[in-house]
C-alpha cells in the first residue's frame, strides 16, 4: 500500500514524542526535522514540505495543549489536521447536478489508467443509480475503442463509438444526442492520451472542451510517477483547466508524495483514488481518512472528539465517585450505554480504533440488537431494582422478562454480567489509586 514508508517514519517520530510528558520547543523542532525528512523521502514537493513544516511548527509551539489530550497527541492532531488540509480538507465530489446529462471529460497521458478509470467511474456512478454512457474518443490507439467496449460490457454500461475515421470532437458532440436518446444522465468521454504532453493533443482536448462544454474535466495521473504526476497536473491545469484529479495506482508501493503535493501545487483536489486493476477498485478520495491512515491512527481523534462531545465532565466525575464507592447501579449502566450510543453506531466506532484494520473488522459484528435487549431489560425494572439489583427475586425476574419481551435467562445473564462489570470497575479503581501513589505501572501506559 502507498505511504507505507512514510507512515512508518512518522509513527516513529511520534512514538518518541509520546515517551515524553511535557514537550519543549526543542522536542518539537527535532520532531519537525524528522517529519520534514520523511516527507521529502516520500517525494513530496520541496516547497510543499517547507510550507507544511512552517505551519505545523507555528501551531505546535504557539499551541496550548488541550486538557484532554497529552502534548504528543496534540502534536499528532496538528499534523493530522495539516495533512488533511494539504490534501484538500474535505471530500470533493463530482458536481452531478451541474447538468443533465452530466458531461465528464477524462484526460491524461498514455498508460496513466485513463480508460480503466473512465469505466471505473462509470461503474461507481451506476451503483449510485445513474445511467452512464462511455464515449470512445481515442481514435489513434487501435485497441483503445475495443478496450472501452470490453470494460463497458463487463459493467453493463453502453459505449458510444463511431470508429476511427471521425474526429474526436465530432464523436463527443454526437454522444450528447445519443445520451439523450438512450436516457443516459451521465456522459463519460475517454479522450486520447500521448506519451508526453504535446501541442497537438492539448489542442484536441481544448477543441472538445469548447465544443462540448463538459461540466467537469478530470485528469488521470499515475501515483507511481511521483513528482512527474504533479508536474503533469500543473501543466494540464494551466493549459486546459481541470476540475479535479484521479490518482491511480495508489495500491502500489508508491511513496505517496504525488498525492500529498498535487492539491497544494495545482489548487485542484483529488476526487478519486484508483486502488487496483479491477473495475471496482476505485474509491472517493477522503483527505481526512487518508491523513489518518498515513499516521497509522485509525481515526482516533474523531473518536476522542466524539467522546468529548458525548460525555459531560460533571457526570463523569459523579460516575467515578460512584464506582470508587462501589455504588455503580444498573441505572448508571443504562445511562452509560446511552452515552456511548450517542457517539454513533458501534461498528463505525470500531473502525476508528487504531491498529484495527478493515480486514480484521470484516466478519466482526457488534450485535446492536443485544444492546437494545439490555436496554429493554433495565428499562423494565423499577428505580429500586436498578439501584439495588439484589432485591430482584424470581417473581420480579419474571415480571421484568415479560415487560421487556425477553426471557428469565436473559435477565439472569444481564444481572450476572453487571455484577462482573461492577467487580472489574472496582479493581480498575484500585489499580488507578495505586498508580497515583506510584505503586504500580499500568501495562497500557505509553501506548496510544
Ligand atoms: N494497480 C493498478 N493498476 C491500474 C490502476 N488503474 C489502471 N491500472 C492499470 O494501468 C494500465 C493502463 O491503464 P489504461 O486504462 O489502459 O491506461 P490509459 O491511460 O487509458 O492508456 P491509453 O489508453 O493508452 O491512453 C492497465 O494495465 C490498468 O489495468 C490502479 O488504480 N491500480
Amino acid at each position: 500500500m502507498a505511504f507505507e514508508n512514510l507512515a512508518n517514519k512518522l509513527q516513529n517520530v511520534f512514538k518518541k514524542l509520546r515517551g515524553k510528558g511535557k514537550l519543549t520547543e526543542k522536542d518539537i523542532k527535532d520532531a519537525m526535522r524528522e517529519v520534514r525528512l520523511a516527507l521529502l523521502e516520500a517525494d513530496v514537493n520541496f516547497k510543499v514540505v517547507k510550507d507544511f513544516i512552517d505551519r505545523v511548527s507555528e501551531k505546535c509551539i504557539g499551541a496550548e495543549v488541550l486538557e484532554s489530550l497529552t502534548p504528543a497527541q496534540h502534536v499528532i492532531k496538528i499534523v493530522r489536521d495539516e495533512l488533511t488540509e494539504l490534501m484538500g480538507s474535505t471530500q470533493s465530489k463530482l458536481n452531478l447536478s451541474a447538468g443533465s446529462p452530466f458531461i465528464l471529460m477524462m484526460v491524461g497521458l498514455q498508460g496513466s489508467g485513463k480508460t480503466t478509470t473512465a469505466a471505473k467511474i462509470g461503474g461507481y456512478l451506476k451503483k449510485q443509480g445513474k445511467h452512464p454512457l462511455l464515449v470512445a474518443c481515442d481514435i489513434y490507439r487501435p485497441a483503445a475503442i475495443k478496450q472501452l467496449q470490453v470494460v463497458g460490457d463487463k459493467l453493463g454500461i453502453p459505449v458510444f463509438s463511431m470508429g476511427q475515421n471521425i474526429s474526436p470532437v465530432d464523436i463527443a458532440k454526437a454522444s450528447i444526442g445519443a445520451a439523450k436518446k438512450g436516457g443516459n444522465d451521465v456522459i463519460i468521454i475517454d479522450t486520447a492520451g500521448r506519451l508526453h504532453i504535446d501541442e497537438e493533443m492539448m489542442q484536441e482536448l481544448k477543441d472538445i472542451k469548447s465544443e462540448v462544454r463538459p461540466h467537469e474535466i478530470l485528469l488521470v495521473v499515475d501515483a507511481m510517477t511521483g513528482q512527474d504526476a504533479v508536474n503533469i497536473a500543473k501543466n494540464f491545469n494551466e493549459q486546459l483547466g481541470i476540475d479535479g484529479i484521479v490518482m491511480t495506482k495508489l495500491d502500489g508501493d508508491t511513496r505517496g508524495g504525488a498525492a500529498l503535493s498535487v492539491k497544494a501545487v495545482t489548487g485542484k483536489p483529488i476526487k478519486f483514488a484508483g486502488i487496483g486493476e479491477k473495475l471496482e477498485d476505485i474509491e472517493p478520495f477522503y483527505p481526512d481518512r487518508m491523513a489518518s491512515r498515513i499516521l497509522g491512527m485509525g481515526d482516533v481523534l474523531t473518536l476522542i472528539e466524539k467522546a468529548e462531545q458525548a460525555f459531560d465532565e460533571k457526570k463523569a466525575m459523579e460516575l467515578q465517585e460512584k464506582i470508587s464507592k462501589h455504588q455503580f447501579t444498573l441505572q448508571d449502566f443504562l445511562d452509560q450505554m446511552q452515552e456511548v450510543k450517542k457517539m454513533g453506531p458501534l461498528n463505525q466506532l470500531l473502525e476508528m480504533i487504531p491498529g484495527l484494520n478493515q480486514k480484521q473488522l470484516k466478519g466482526f459484528n457488534v450485535d446492536e440488537k443485544e444492546i437494545t435487549k439490555i436496554e429493554a431489560i433495565i428499562k423494565s425494572m423499577t428505580p429500586e431494582e436498578r439501584a439495588n439489583p439484589s432485591i430482584i427475586n424470581s417473581s420480579r425476574k419474571k415480571r421484568i422478562a415479560m415487560g421487556s419481551g425477553t426471557s428469565i435467562q436473559d435477565v439472569n445473564k444481564l444481572l450476572r454480567e453487571f455484577e462482573q462489570t461492577r467487580k472489574m470497575m472496582k479493581q480498575f479503581q484500585d489499580i488507578d489509586k495505586d498508580l497515583k501513589k506510584g505503586k504500580k505501572k499500568f501495562p497500557l501506559f505509553g501506548r496510544f
